[in-house]
């Protein structure tokens, strides 16, 4: 698979910008260097705009995000990278006064046409910056989406519990103690018990919002470990302020910024691009801690 992918280059900002080291289109982290996903889209952007009553907060955003890859939002803070990645699965929609334009397709899915919300956000999952487990069993934090989502079957439910427990690496740590609170778990194990409970509703997407920023190195370590495994099975997109971890995990990553408050786009291409061979000035400068 590895060769093929090199022969189907994402068109994205660098490749198109003359980045001839990057012409044989490398996927995967800088560090671990081999290809590792499929550059095919899966969600494409196209001149997006979100405001917060008056205030354009976003604006003209086109951005192809591939499928199985994992894609980093890199910015300043308060340039729009929350904004963005809420409105992938219209948690906007929950924010009284937002107002999203432009067009989101998720697999041929328009995002902002659709009725089906909850069908939406099954499928395009969501990790927040700090662990929100349900004050619930460690079981039932799994258990209940998946009733609510109609799966009847008591035996099912236990399979998809372990499995994810399984994916995120903590079935070992927890099976002793389903029926325990997931609040007397550590920070870390808590927010991989919330990507487990992610994880059960199968999604295609999952949108991570700094999603180790409440964690500590060893424990946001496992994490990024993960992303790595989810790699080729999940669209991870990611918003991380730590750009040694988006150097780490990166298969693309987009750099944001917000001049009179208005975010924009100002360079998106893989993450080899991005951080070893930037095109414009003030990605040059934000990368290498110069601005921002
Ligand atoms: N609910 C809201 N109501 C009004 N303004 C908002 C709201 N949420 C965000 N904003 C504003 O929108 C702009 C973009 O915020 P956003 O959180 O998307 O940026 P960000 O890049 O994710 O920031 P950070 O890195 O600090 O999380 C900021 O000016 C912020 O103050």
């Amino acid at each position: 698979m590895k060769s093929e992918n090199r022969e189907r280059p994402d068109r994205g900002g660098c490749e198109q910008a003359n980045c001839p080291e990057h012409n044989g289109f490398t996927l995967g982290p800088l560090d671990t260097g081999p290809p590792c996903c499929i550059p095919e889209p899966l969600i494409e952007v196209d001149d997006l705009a979100v405001h917060y009553g008056n205030a354009r907060v976003l604006s003209g955003i086109s951005l192809t995000i591939n499928r199985g890859c994992v894609t980093a939002l890199i910015g300043p803070s308060g340039c729009g990278k929350t904004s963005f990645l809420s409105s992938l699965n219209r948690m906007t929609d929950m924010i009284p006064g937002c107002r999203v334009e432009g067009n989101i397709t998720i697999g041929g899915l328009d995002v902002q046409a659709t009725k089906d919300v909850i069908s939406l956000r099954r499928r395009v999952g969501m990790i927040f910056q700090k662990p929100n487990p349900f004050p619930l069993s460690i079981r039932k934090n799994i258990e209940m989406p998946l009733k609510e989502h109609g799966f009847r079957q008591r035996s099912e439910r236990t399979e998809i519990i372990e499995s994810v427990l399984e994916d995120v690496g903590l079935w070992a740590e927890v099976k002793d103690r389903l029926d325990s609170s997931a609040l007397s778990l550590s920070g870390g194990q808590q927010q991989r018990l919330c990507i487990a409970r992610a994880l059960a509703l199968r999604p295609e997407v999952l949108l991570m919002d700094e999603p180790c920023s409440a964690l500590d190195p060893l424990a946001s370590s496992v994490v990024e470990e993960l992303l790595q495994n989810f790699r080729g099975r999940y669209t991870v997109v990611i918003v991380t302020h730590n750009l040694q971890q988006a150097r780490r995990v990166a298969d693309y990553a987009a750099f944001f910024w917000a001049t009179d408050g208005t975010g924009t786009l100002i360079e998106h291409g893989t993450g080899a691009c991005i951080f070893d061979k930037p095109q414009q000035p003030l990605t040059v400068a934000y990368v290498n801690g110069k601005a921002g």
